[in-house]
């Protein structure tokens, strides 16, 4: 356990953190030399050939004839297998239902009988019925609001591997859309297995090419469908031996959460970079979260946002919204990491964002934030007066809350926001435009 001392700007004593030394022993694989055109190539690792999750089968319709041939007669007729399935199955997708009210959907439903029927005696390395990995996967689609044809691909989205369905079959029962979706899933998930064979996410260029082919070689619904896939293994990945956790935890820090970022899905992104962390580092991660326990403060963050809304009405000052966040683990390590500091020297651990209407009001903001607060001395930055190299506008300023905390406010109107999370795209790129026909609910969670 870290000595406990006493803070520079706090009042009350937390646990200090020395800055972390990235561990030496990351490189799991053995490095493949990268070809000319940097195509990916599918050479060995130590790891044993084969880096997926338990199956009953990983190799195809040989190894695996009486789920294939459950899952066609899934396929074929949905009502006798329905009736066939079990009361288990029956309970689990009763809990997916009381959950999301999207499994009702016939189509899902459907679905959900074919997956069963196909993954029926397979099992999960947990030891979990392999088809709870595609309820859960369908149901983090369901908690973004995909509609039924994304949740029923993330049903059947392990089919065609590891079951023997193939496009024809799902095409016909489901719709060329869902077999589609299903295929595009299988496509990313063979690229990404022949990625980890060649150690791909430890070269920086050709993971940011990976990510670049994923986004462009698959409708983003199915690249969506892989992440949760991913996201539901993250989150499972205890029961697999080490060696694999981390080349899963590799892969999915180089190419998966930075695709989520990419995607907008910042809410998965930080899950999958913490899960990744926690793999990763063990000793750092079970330090930092433990200390970062005591410290994570979701009410000051709360009771911050409504002071200041009060002190804007009052002022007669009208803004377009405040936000708050307080920073994820893996955020807080990167930055110790960058930067060389200790925990007690990171200031943005919670943080909360106002966007105004226009510059004058980011300055008159400012001044009602400094009254409410004492401000951190060194800590105020004009990055409107001065914007950064890239375009970056925004004031910052480090304020000491009243639980004696140290709180991030960032200040700026829509357009710099904009700019901030489009960077040159913010000018021809509406964050909306090409999200609404796949959230219809709109409930997609954008920064504004
Ligand atoms: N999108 C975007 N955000 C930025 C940029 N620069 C700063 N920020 C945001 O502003 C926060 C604070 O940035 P700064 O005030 O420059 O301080 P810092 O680099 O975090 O360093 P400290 O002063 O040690 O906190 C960052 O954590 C980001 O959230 C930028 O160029 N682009
Ligand atoms: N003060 C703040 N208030 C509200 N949201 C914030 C604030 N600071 C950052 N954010 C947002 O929270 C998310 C996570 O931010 P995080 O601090 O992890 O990364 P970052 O902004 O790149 O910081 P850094 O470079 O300092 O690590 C981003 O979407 C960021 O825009």
């Amino acid at each position: 356990m870290p000595a406990a001392v006493a803070c520079s700007v706090k009042c009350r004593p937390h646990h200090r953190l020395s800055a972390p030394q990235p561990p030496a022993a990351l490189d799991l694989l053995p490095r493949a030399p990268a070809s000319a055109a940097g195509e990916l190539r599918a050479t060995r690792c130590r790891t044993p050939p084969s880096l997926s999750f338990a199956r009953a089968s990983d190799q195809g319709e040989a190894r695996s004839p009486p789920s294939a041939r459950r899952a066609r007669a899934a396929v074929a007729g949905f009502e006798e297998v329905g009736a066939a399935s079990s009361a288990a199955a029956a309970a689990l997708l009763a809990g997916a239902q009381s959950r999301h009210a999207i499994f009702r959907e016939e189509l899902v439903r459907k679905a959900y009988y074919a997956a069963e029927a196909a993954h029926r005696g397979q099992m999960r390395a947990s030891g979990d019925p392999y088809l709870q990995h595609c309820v859960e996967t369908a149901a983090l689609l369901a908690e973004l609001g995909a509609g039924p044809p994304v949740i029923a691909a993330g049903l059947l989205h392990d089919t065609v591997d590891d079951a023997g369905l193939d496009y024809g079959s799902i095409s016909e029962q489901f719709g060329a859309g869902v077999a589609d979706l299903v295929k595009g899933v299988s496509n990313l998930s063979h690229l990404s297995k022949l990625a980890r064979r060649n150690d791909t996410a430890s070269r920086t260029d050709e993971a940011d090419r990976l990510r670049t082919v994923f986004l462009a070689m698959e409708d983003a619904r199915a690249v969506l469908i892989k992440l949760a896939d991913r996201l539901h293994n993250m989150r499972t990945l205890d029961s697999l031996p080490k060696i694999k956790q981390q080349c899963f935890a590799k892969e999915t820090l180089e190419i998966f959460a930075p695709l989520a970022n990419q995607l907008g899905i910042l809410n998965w992104k930080e899950q999958l970079e913490n899960l990744c962390f926690k793999h990763l580092y063990p000793e750092q991660y079970e330090e930092l979260s433990s200390n970062l326990h005591e410290f994570y403060n979701r009410d000051m963050i709360a009771a911050a946002i409504r002071r200041l809304e009060q002190a804007l009405q009052v002022r007669g000052l009208s803004y377009r919204s405040i936000s708050g966040r307080h920073k994820s683990i893996y955020s807080i390590y990167s930055k110790m990491t960058r930067k060389k500091l200790d925990m007690d020297e990171i200031y943005d651990v919670h943080g909360v964002r106002v966007i105004l209407e226009n510059k004058a009001d980011c300055f008159t903001t400012l001044e009602v934030v400094h009254h409410l607060w004492p401000r951190i001395p060194g800590k105020f930055k004009d990055y409107v007066s001065s914007p950064k190299s890239n375009g970056y506008q925004s004031l910052h300023t480090v304020v000491l809350s009243e639980e004696t905390l140290p709180l991030e406010i960032q200040i700026r109107t829509a357009d710099m926001h904009l700019q901030a999370e489009f960077g040159i795209a913010a000018h021809w790129r509406s964050p909306f435009a090409s999200w609404t026909w796949f959230f219809p609910k709109g409930n997609m969670h954008f920064p504004f």
